[in-house]
């Protein structure tokens, strides 16, 4: 059994460090990932091409510097990006394309897939590999994914990804979804799992959607990703190796990278604290963490409390401005 994995530490991180990132940075994180045999590493603004904005927080380095560079330094990983239609535009994919990305990846939220389309139409026609995310994949049953799937492999899509983004998903229901997909695709497109770690579940899950038919999966190097990070990639490898499951990546490797190379690029450790957890619990859209920190010191009212009430709510990503809604509401003693 052989599982692809992307590295998205340089994407999702991007969250976590308020994409922050430069292209010293990025230069150090993707030659190491390369050296250790990551085979496809990630790397554009948290929140896809185009997301460098008041909305998201601006960008340090212009993603599209950064993509250039990682082209530059990687000898064996194809790189990455991700975009999601109505931050990005095509444009952004033509460009990306022209500074040697080759893999493009098109998030929508998991029900709003036909939004795909013309990117994905578009990617093929350069010539790019693709892939489609349906992100908060816990909030729709097994069927409507597979349904929201097969929308996007019919448009171009070549891997699916069941996409935890809120960390809300606990076992069974990864298997049940990658299932779903697995059985609608069959061999139009490969199905793949990114996962986030707010309810501590990160390697466990990408184990059953690998056991479930999963083809690729996601992880961040020192899980440095939004909320409590992503599925830490480097204890994921060596969990593989246990297991049997071929990724080429080299544990030793990875794990040196992790801890030596992405580490010191991390403004600091990605918590499985409260905040994190109420995320996975409450079904939280990960990236929502910064921004809620932000508007709970704001308004002076409780982070937690606003992540519930964005739970209640089933706020989607492009919400972010609601939580300041929240938070006036919280100030006001407003019940939920
Ligand atoms: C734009 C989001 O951060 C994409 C993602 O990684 C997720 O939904 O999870
Ligand atoms: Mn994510």
């Amino acid at each position: 059994m052989f599982v692809r994995i992307t590295d998205t530490s340089l994407r999702d991180g991007s969250h976590a460090k308020r994409h922050q990132f430069t292209v010293e940075e990025v230069a150090a994180v993707v030659a190491a990932l390369d050296g250790a045999g990551v085979p496809v590493i990630e790397v554009a603004h948290g929140d896809g091409l185009g997301g460098s904005s008041f909305a998201y927080g601006f960008s340090h380095t212009p993603e599209q510097e950064l993509i250039r560079t990682a082209v530059a330094t990687a000898r064996r990983a194809r790189i990455a990006f991700l975009m999601l239609p109505g931050v990005g535009v095509k444009e952004d994919i033509t460009v990306a394309a022209g500074n040697g990305a080759q893999v493009c990846r098109i998030a929508t939220h998991c029900t709003e897939a036909d939004i795909s389309a013309q990117h994905f139409g578009l990617a093929r026609e350069l010539g790019l590999e693709t892939v489609g995310f349906l992100m908060m994949a816990h909030s729709q049953p097994p069927e409507v994914l597979a349904a929201q799937a097969r929308i996007m492999a019919d448009a171009g899509c070549q891997c699916v990804y069941v996409v935890d983004s809120a960390g809300a998903l606990v076992l069974d229901q990864v298997s049940d979804r990658v299932a779903a997909l697995v059985a609608e695709l069959g061999a139009d497109a490969q199905v793949g799992f990114h996962g986030h770690e707010n309810l501590g579940l990160g390697v466990a899950n990408s184990v059953l959607a690998v056991r479930a038919g999963a083809a690729q999966v996601d992880g961040s190097a020192r899980r440095f990703g939004a909320g409590a990070g992503n599925t830490p990639v480097e204890a994921f490898v060596g969990v593989c190796d246990k297991l049997g499951i071929q990724t080429g990546v080299d544990f030793f490797a990875v794990v040196d990278a992790a801890e030596d190379v992405v580490l010191p690029t991390m403004p600091e450790e990605c918590r499985l604290d409260r905040m994190a957890l109420i995320m996975g619990y409450a079904g939280v859209y990960s990236s929502f963490l910064k921004h809620a920190y932000r508007v709970a010191q704001r308004y002076q009212v409780s982070g937690a409390e606003i992540l519930v009430r964005a739970g209640a709510r089933k706020l989607v990503g492009g919400q972010e401005d609601q939580l300041v809604d929240i938070a006036l509401e919280i100030a006001a003693g407003t019940a939920l």
